[in-house]
C-alpha cells in the first residue's frame, strides 16, 4: 500500500471506528475483492463477537489493510460505497484530495524549513573528537576545493566546486557522482553546497538556481518507502505538517537537487539509494552521490559526470591554516612553518588531518609524519582531557572508558556503521560516561513510529582508528584469525540484463590495516606475522604477469599486489625483522603505475631503503600522469636507490617538448639510470632535429608505441646503441627512411634479443624484415604481423623457427591460404625452446605438431572456434603439462558442447594460474562445467571474462556460478560485453 493510504488510514482512525459497521454487506464485498481471507474475516468476526465493533474495525485497520497490497485501498473503498457506507469512502477521499493539492504555501513552508534546518545544523564543522559540540565556523574555515572531472571528453579538466552542478546539461541523465579518499572532504562539500543555498545572498549562481536542496546521509534512505518520508524523518520538525505525499509531489514538481552523502556507509540493504542511481526513481532530477573510491564501481555507469576531490595543494594547504589561525584568533606562521616540513606534505594535503595537526601545534606537540603518529597523538590528548574532566586518571580512562570503546567502534566498522545503537549501549553499564570522553556524539532520530537513540562517531576515520586499537589489543591468535578473513583479492563482476553487479577492491582494507600496522609498529614480531599473512594473500611475492600484449599489461593499477607496500607507507621504520622477511620473500618484479596512490608511492620508497641483492626490478608506467612534477621527483628518486633497479619506464608525453624533458629529466639510457624505455608516441609529437634528441649510451630497450614516419628521429637516435629489444607496435606506415634505419637496427644489433613489428592494420605486412631476423642469433621473442608472406619469405621463417632459440613467438595474420600455417606446424616439431606461443587468426586445425610444444603460456585470437578447432585446441591442452596462462577469444559462437569439452581439457591444465576468455557466450547449461573447471584449477590467481557474452544465461545460472568466481584468492573480473 502506498504511504499516503497509509497516513490517511492513520489520520482518519478515530473517525472510523465510530462510523465503520462490519455489515455483511462490507464482509462480502472484502472477502470477493481479496482484501481479506476467510481466515481474516473469522478472525475479525471473533473480535467483534468477544469484543467489541470498534476494536475489529482497529484490529482491521491496523493489522489487516495496510499489508493486503498496492489495490487494497481502493478496493476498501469501493466496498465501504457498496455496503451503504458511502459517507466513510467520501470523507476519506476528500482527506486525500485536500492533502494533495498543493495549497499555496506548501512550498514556501518547506524551503523556510529546509533553510532554517541547514542554517542551524551546517553553520558548524565538528573536527574536534573530544568536543563534538565545538565547531568550526564553516563560513570561516571552509577552504574551497577543486575537483577533477573523471569521465567524459573533458576528463583530466579541474574545476572549482559549484562547477561541477553546472556539468549537468539538459538531458535526462543528471547524476553526478563525487569520490574522494577518506577525509578529503566529501562531507564538508555536500555541507557547504547547502549551506550556501541556504543564505540569502552570497551564493553562486548554480546552486541558487535550484527551488529545492536536499542533503540526506545514505543511510537516511533505508527502510523509507519514498524520499518524502526520509525528507519527513530527518529534515523537518516532527510537528511539520507537510505530509510525505506533498513532498513527493513538491519533488516531482520543482527543480530539485538531491545531495545524497556517504554511499561507501550505507551501499547495502539500502533499494531506494540504489533506485535513485539507477534512475529509476526522481529520474529528472540532480543527483549528487559522494563515496569513498572503490565502493561504486559498478554502479558508476549511471553517472553522467564523476568528479574526485583532490587533495589539497599548497595553496589551499596555505590557506586552510590562515583560516584556522584567523579562526582562533592565533598567529599563523607557526602553521605555516609547518607546511614546509616535507615529511608531512602528504598527511597535510587532507584537510583532516590537517586540521589535526594545526590542533597539535597548538598543543606544542612533536611533528608527527604518519597518520597512525597523528591519531595517536591525538588520542593522547582526548584521554589526557579526558582524565581531568572525569576526574580520574589515565589509566582507569583508558580501562574502563576508552576499552568498551574501541569495542564499539570495532563492532560498529564490521557493520559498516558510524553509529552505537541504543540497545548496544546498554550492555555497558557507564555509557554515559564514555560517551564523555569525546568521539560520540548524541544523535537522537525520531522515526514516526518508534523513536531511537543513536550515537555518533564524529567522523569515519576515528571509528577505523579506534576499530584499530580494538585489534592491536586482541591476542595474536585471534588478531590474526581476523585478518585471515578479510578478502584479499579483488573482483568485479558485471553481468548485464540481470542486474547482477558486485565488486570488491582490496583497499577497502588499507585504512583500518594501515592504522593496525602503525600501532604495531614498536612490536616487530606482530608485525612481523601480520605482514606474512599478507605477503602471503595478496601474493606479494609472485612477479606480476607477463602482459597479453602490452597496452593490457598496465590494466590493474595499485590493487592487491601492492598492499603491502600502501601499508609499509604507515611505519616510520620497517623493523630490522620484518625487513628480513620482506627481503626473504621479495617479488622479482613490482610494476609501479601512474595510478598508484600516494601512500603506495611512499610505501615503494621505504622498500628502496631495504637491502635487496640482487635489487628488486621495477616497471614505472607514467602514461597519463597528473602532477607531473610530484611523480617525476618520485621516480627520481627510485632511480638513485641501489636496492631497486628501475628497469622500464612507460611515458606518454603529451608533446615533443614533454619527450625531450622526460627523457633528459629521467636520464633514460644512462648508465645509472633507467636504460628500458617504452615511448607512445601520441599525434602531438613531431620531427625533433636529430642533434637536439639523444639517448644515454646504455640505452637497452626501445619500445615505440602508434609510431609513424615523423618519429624516424627516434630511431635514429637509437642507432648505435645497445640494443636488446626494439618494439615498433601499432604501426600502420612507414616510409623508406624508417624501413632503411629498422633494416639498420635489425643487422646493427648483435645483442637484439627481443623484436616486435606488429600493426593493426590488416594491410601492414613485416616480411621483408625477416632475412634481418635469420642473421640474428640471439633472437629469443619474435612477435611479427605477416599478411600474405611471399615463398622466400616463407622460407626464411621456416629457418628462423627451426634454429630453435625462440623461446616467445607470436604471429598476427589474416593469411588464411594456409601456407603459413604449414610452416609453423613443421617448424613446431624443433622448438623444443618455445615456452610462450600468441597466434592471432591463425586457423589451429592445420597445426596438429602444436601437441609437441611444451608451452606454459598460450593466447589464440580472432580463430574461428567451431567445433573441430575446439576438439584439436582440448587434444593440444592435454598435451600440454606445464600451462599457466590460458587466453581464448571466442569471436564466433561455439556449440555448448564443444564449450563444455573444451573446458573439461582446461580442467586439467593443473598448473594453470591465469586464465582470460574473451567474448564467451556464457549459458545457464555451461555454468556447471565453468564451475568444474575454475574448482579444479587450485592454482588459479586470476580469471578475466571479458565482454561476456550471456543471453542464456540467468539469474539461477549466475547463483550456481557467483560463490565458485568469486572464491577467496582469485581474482575475478567478469564484464557482459
Ligand atoms: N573544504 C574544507 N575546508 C576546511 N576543512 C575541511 C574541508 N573539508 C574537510 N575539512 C575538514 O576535514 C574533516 C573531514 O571532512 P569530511 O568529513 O567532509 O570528509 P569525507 O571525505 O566525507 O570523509 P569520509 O569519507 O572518511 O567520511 C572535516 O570535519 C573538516 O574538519
Amino acid at each position: 500500500m502506498e504511504d499516503h493510504h497509509k497516513e490517511c488510514l492513520v489520520k482518519n482512525r478515530v473517525f472510523m471506528c465510530s462510523e465503520i459497521s462490519l455489515s455483511t454487506g462490507l464482509f462480502a464485498n472484502l472477502t470477493e475483492s481479496g482484501v481479506i481471507t476467510d481466515d481474516q474475516l473469522q478472525k475479525l468476526q471473533n473480535i467483534e463477537r468477544n469484543d467489541t465493533t470498534k476494536k475489529a474495525v482497529l484490529y482491521f485497520l491496523t493489522e489487516l489493510l495496510p499489508k493486503r497490497g498496492p489495490e487494497a485501498f481502493d478496493l476498501f473503498l469501493k466496498a465501504l460505497c457498496e455496503s451503504e457506507q458511502r459517507h466513510v469512502a467520501d470523507r476519506l477521499k476528500k482527506w486525500l484530495s485536500d492533502d494533495c493539492s498543493e495549497d499555496a504555501g506548501t512550498f514556501e513552508r518547506l524551503q523556510d524549513e529546509l533553510r532554517t534546518h541547514y542554517d542551524d545544523k551546517l553553520k558548524f564543522i565538528y573536527t574536534m573528537p573530544w568536543l563534538p559540540t565545538e565547531g568550526f565556523s564553516l563560513k570561516e574555515t571552509f577552504v574551497q576545493r577543486r575537483l577533477r572531472l573523471t569521465s567524459g571528453d573533458r576528463k583530466g579538466t579541474e574545476v572549482k566546486m559549484d562547477e561541477i552542478l553546472a556539468s549537468v546539461g539538459e538531458g535526462r541523465n543528471k547524476r553526478i557522482l563525487v569520490e574522494g579518499d577518506p577525509a578529503q572532504g566529501k562531507s564538508t562539500l555536500c555541507q557547504a553546497l547547502a549551506f550556501a543555498w541556504s543564505q540569502p545572498d552570497e551564493a553562486s549562481e548554480n546552486i541558487k538556481s535550484f527551488d529545492l536542496v536536499i542533503l540526506l546521509h545514505a543511510g537516511d534512505l533505508r527502510g523509507q518507502d519514498s524520499v518524502g518520508g526520509a525528507i519527513k524523518e530527518h529534515l523537518l520538525p516532527i510537528d511539520c505538517d507537510i505530509t510525505s505525499r506533498q513532498l513527493d509531489k513538491l519533488l516531482q514538481e520543482k527543480n530539485v537537487l538531491l545531495i545524497i552523502d556517504a554511499f561507501d556507509e550505507a551501499s547495502t540493504e539500502n533499494k531506494m539509494l540504489h533506485q535513485l542511481i539507477e534512475g529509476k526513481r526522481l529520474k529528472h532530477k540532480t543527483l549528487l552521490v559522494t563515496s569513498r573510491p572503490n565502493f561504486l564501481e559498478n554502479k558508476q555507469r549511471h553517472f553522467e559526470s564523476t568528479f574526485t576531490v583532490e587533495g589539497y595543494n599548497y595553496r589551499e594547504r596555505l590557506e586552510h591554516v590562515k583560516r584556522y589561525a584567523a579562526h582562533k584568533n592565533i598567529a599563523s606562521a607557526p602553521f605555516e612553518s609547518m607546511l614546509k616540513e616535507e615529511s608531512i606534505r602528504d598527511l597535510c594535503s587532507n584537510p583532516l588531518n590537517l586540521t589535526l595537526l594545526c590542533l597539535l601545534r597548538e598543543e606544542d606537540t612533536q611533528l608527527m609524519i604518519t597518520r597512525t603518529a597523528l591519531y595517536t597523538a591525538i588520542h593522547r590528548i582526548i584521554k589526557q582531557k579526558a582524565a581531568k574532566r572525569l576526574k580520574l586518571i589515565e589509566a582507569e580512562v583508558e580501562e574502563s572508558l576508552l576499552r568498551p570503546l574501541y569495542q564499539f567502534a570495532f563492532e560498529a566498522h564490521q557493520k559498516n556503521e558510524t553509529v552505537v545503537r541504543e540497545k548496544d549501549s546498554k550492555k555497558v553499564q557507564n555509557f554515559q560516561r564514555i560517551c564523555e570522553v569525546g568521539y560520540l556524539t548524541n544523535e537522537v532520530i525520531i522515526s514516526r513510529l518508534q523513536k531511537e537513540v543513536r550515537f555518533q562517531f564524529t567522523h569515519k576515520t576515528f571509528v577505523e582508528f579506534l576499530t584499530a586499537k580494538h585489534i592491536a589489543e586482541m591476542d595474536r591468535e585471534e588478531r590474526l584469525n581476523w585478518m585471515q578473513h578479510l578478502r584479499y583479492a579483488n573482483y568485479h563482476i558485471r553481468i548485464r540484463g540481470l542486474a547482477i553487479e558486485d565488486d570488491f577492491k582490496v583497499e577497502q582494507n588499507d585504512p583500518v590495516l594501515g592504522f593496525l600496522f602503525g600501532l604495531l609498529e614498536e612490536e616487530s614480531a606482530e608485525l612481523t606475522q601480520m605482514a606474512s599473512l599478507v605477503i602471503k594473500e595478496t601474493r606479494f611475492s609472485y612477479e606480476p604477469h607477463h602482459p597479453i600484449s602490452s597496452f593490457v599489461s598496465f590494466e590493474s593499477p595499485c590493487d592487491a599486489s601492492h598492499q603491502l607496500l600502501r601499508l609499509l607507507a604507515e611505519l616510520n621504520d620497517v623493523p630490522p625483522e620484518l625487513a628480513d622477511v620482506i627481503c626473504k620473500r621479495r617479488p622479482p618484479l613490482i610494476k609501479i603505475h601512474w595510478n598508484c596512490s600516494a601512500s603506495c608511492r611512499r610505501g615503494m620508497l621505504k622498500l628502496c631503503n631495504l637491502r635487496f641483492q640482487p635489487p628488486i626490478r621495477l616497471n614505472v608506467h607514467l602514461i597519463d600522469s597528473r602532477n607531473k612534477e610530484e611523480k617525476m621527483s618520485f621516480v627520481q628518486k627510485l632511480i638513485e636507490s641501489k636496492n631497486i633497479e628501475c628497469s622500464k619506464i612507460w611515458i606518454k608525453p603529451f608533446d615533443h617538448t614533454e619527450l625531450r624533458n622526460n627523457v633528459r629529466g629521467l636520464r633514460i639510457g644512462q648508465a645509472d639510470s633507467v636504460q628500458q624505455v617504452s615511448i607512445n608516441c601520441g599525434f602531438n609529437i613531431e620531427g625533433i632535429p636529430r642533434e637536439e634528441f639523444s639517448f644515454g649510451n646504455h640505452l637497452s630497450e626501445l619500445e615505440l608505441i602508434r609510431f609513424n614516419p615523423s618519429h624516424s628521429f627516434l630511431l635514429e637516435a637509437a642507432l648505435h646503441k645497445p640494443l636488446t629489444s626494439l618494439q615498433v607496435i601499432n604501426c600502420d606506415k612507414l616510409d623508406d627512411r624508417c624501413i632503411s634505419l629498422i633494416h639498420q637496427l635489425l643487422r646493427n644489433q648483435r645483442n637484439l634479443q627481443r623484436v616486435q613489428l606488429t600493426s593493426l592494420s590488416w594491410q601492414q605486412h613485416f616480411g621483408r624484415f625477416l632475412a634481418d631476423f635469420a642473421q640474428m642469433e640471439n633472437l629469443q621473442s619474435l612477435e611479427i604481423t605477416l599478411n600474405y608472406s611471399t615463398d622466400e619469405e616463407l622460407r626464411i621463417l621456416e629457418a628462423i623457427l627451426k634454429r630453435n632459440t625462440l623461446s616467445k613467438l607470436t604471429i598476427h595474420s589474416c593469411d588464411y591460404s594456409g601456407s603459413l600455417c604449414s610452416v609453423l606446424n613443421e617448424g613446431f616439431n624443433s622448438m623444443s625452446s618455445l615456452r610462450e606461443l600468441h597466434l592471432d587468426g591463425v586457423n589451429i586445425i592445420r597445426l596438429p605438431n602444436l601437441r609437441h610444444l611444451d608451452l606454459i603460456n598460450f593466447s589464440l585470437w580472432n580463430s574461428k572456434l567451431n567445433d573441430d578447432v575446439i576438439a584439436v585446441l582440448s587434444d593440444t591442452l592435454r598435451s600440454w603439462r606445464n600451462l599457466q596462462q590460458l587466453r581464448i577469444d571466442f569471436y564466433y559462437d561455439v556449440a555448448e558442447c564443444s564449450l563444455r569439452k573444451l573446458f573439461e581439457a582446461i580442467a586439467g591444465c593443473h598448473r594453470l594460474q591465469i586464465l582470460y576468455f574473451e567474448y564467451l557466450e556464457m549459458g545457464d547449461s555451461v555454468v556447471p562445467s565453468v564451475c568444474e573447471m575454475i574448482e579444479s584449477l587450485k592454482k588459479l590467481r586470476k580469471f578475466t571474462s571479458e565482454n561476456q557474452r550471456n543471453k542464456s544465461l540467468t539469474e539461477e545460472g549466475f547463483q550456481q556460478l557467483e560463490p565458485i568466481i568469486k572464491r577467496n584468492g582469485l581474482n575475478t573480473f567478469v564484464r557482459s560485453a
